[in-house]
């Protein structure tokens, strides 16, 4: 199945999400027929199965699509991939970025399948760290390459607008496989996404 944002809902989820929506519009407080929210359960149907349509995304086929032979054998970085995400526990978002490398074992990958795969796995209810997982063990199993890194930073607004209610702290979160695992071959993946260079 090829990647694609959804532009299309499925009629029967979109019924039974609506009609959920609606019982959580009168649940707080608010009158779901008052005319600035009567479209809102649609809207927010909508809106919740694009922030989860990476269940109906296979992250394996997107890679498998643009596998290249090639000897290239040193550390391929992309940083500061965006991610949004939705928090498992609370079902608020939580976002930030995503640094990935991996370091080819006769196979290189088309770069932008590895954004691709940050969305299929964040676009899912979550935990930061089951994201971090999720991404490199795909990345691992589908490459397997000599070595493979995955660091997220993110904000979470569970813990921003309710909650403990801090404004500044982030969350970082780590995975190492292969070469990674060696001090100084990680070192180099740090350095390089703490550089300023874009
Ligand atoms: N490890 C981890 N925890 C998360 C993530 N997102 C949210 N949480 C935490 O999930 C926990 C749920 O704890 P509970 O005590 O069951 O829920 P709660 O009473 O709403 O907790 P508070 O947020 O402390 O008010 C909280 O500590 C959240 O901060 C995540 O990505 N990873
Ligand atoms: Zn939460």
């Amino acid at each position: 199945m090829s990647y694609k944002l959804r532009e299309e809902y499925d009629p029967h989820i979109t019924s039974n999400l609506k009609s959920n929506f609606r019982e959580i519009i009168s649940g707080v407080g608010e009158d779901p027929d008052r005319e600035g929210v009567l479209n809102t359960p649609e809207r927010a149907a909508k809106a919740m199965q694009f922030l989860t349509q990476g269940y109906s995304m296979n992250a394996e086929e997107i890679l498998k699509k643009a596998v290249f032979e090639e000897t290239y054998d040193e550390m391929v970085v992309v940083k500061d991939i965006e991610l949004y995400s939705l928090c498992e526990h609370h079902m608020l978002p939580f976002f930030g970025k995503a640094h990935i490398a991996y370091i080819p074992n006769g196979k290189i990958i088309g770069l932008s399948k590895l954004p691709r795969v940050v969305d299929v796995f964040s676009r899912r209810l979550q935990v930061q760290e089951r994201l971090t997982n999720d991404i490199l063990e795909c990345l691992n199993e589908t490459l397997k390459p000599q070595g493979v890194a995955v660091v997220i930073e993110a904000v979470h607004l569970c813990m921003m607008m309710r909650g403990v209610q801090k404004q500044n702290s982030a969350t970082t979160t780590s995975g190492f496989r292969g070469q990674f695992k060696e001090i100084e071959t990680r070192n180099e993946f740090l350095k390089l996404i703490s550089s300023d260079l874009k």
